[in-house]
């Protein structure tokens, strides 16, 4: 049972709050397969992922960003229930997708680079501990179906 503080659930809302969905999910998407090509393989009926542009302007990337971000705020809005959230989504990435438990991390890392980047100076220590900690519960809760 994770524990959170008053001060990060509100720090974590307060983050969730400020950005695009859309923007921020595409965004980390696009550099999880920039920045990590492997992970590509598991994309390979997504079309063109020749190079870095061809991926930041691959809309089905563009698309399944903003679904996998919008699938993360149902962890942003049940902090104390995420194992249980994220439940389905385990077993279908586990037993359907077969997506190495590794790359939950890795996407996760991505998008706190990307919130970094921009939120500027509004993703204060205080925040990026907070979301830290966020996609660490997140990672774990879809590895948890994995045998
Ligand atoms: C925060 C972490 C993640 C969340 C919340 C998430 C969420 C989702 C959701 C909601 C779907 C759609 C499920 C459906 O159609 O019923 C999905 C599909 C999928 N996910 Fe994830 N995902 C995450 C991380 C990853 C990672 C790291 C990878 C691989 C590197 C991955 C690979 C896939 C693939 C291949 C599909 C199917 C795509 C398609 O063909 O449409 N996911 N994910």
């Amino acid at each position: 049972m994770v524990n959170w503080s008053a001060e990060e659930k509100h720090i974590i809302s307060a983050i969730w709050a400020k950005i695009d969905i859309e923007e921020v999910g595409a965004a980390a998407l696009t550099r999880l397969l920039v920045v990590y090509p492997w992970t590509q393989r598991y994309f390979s009926n997504f079309g063109n992922l020749s190079s870095p542009t061809a991926i930041e302007g691959n809309p089905r990337v563009k698309n399944h960003g903003k679904k996998v971000l919008t699938s993360f705020g149902e962890a942003v809005k049940n902090l104390d229930n995420v194992k249980a959230t994220f439940d389905k989504l385990s077993q279908l990435h586990s037993d359907k997708l077969h997506v190495d438990p590794q790359n939950f991390r890795l996407l996760g890392d991505n998008l706190i680079i990307v919130l970094a980047a921009t939120l500027g100076k509004d993703f204060t220590s205080e925040a990026q501990a907070a979301w830290q900690k966020l996609v660490g519960v997140v990672a774990a809760a879809l590895s948890r179906n994995y045998h």
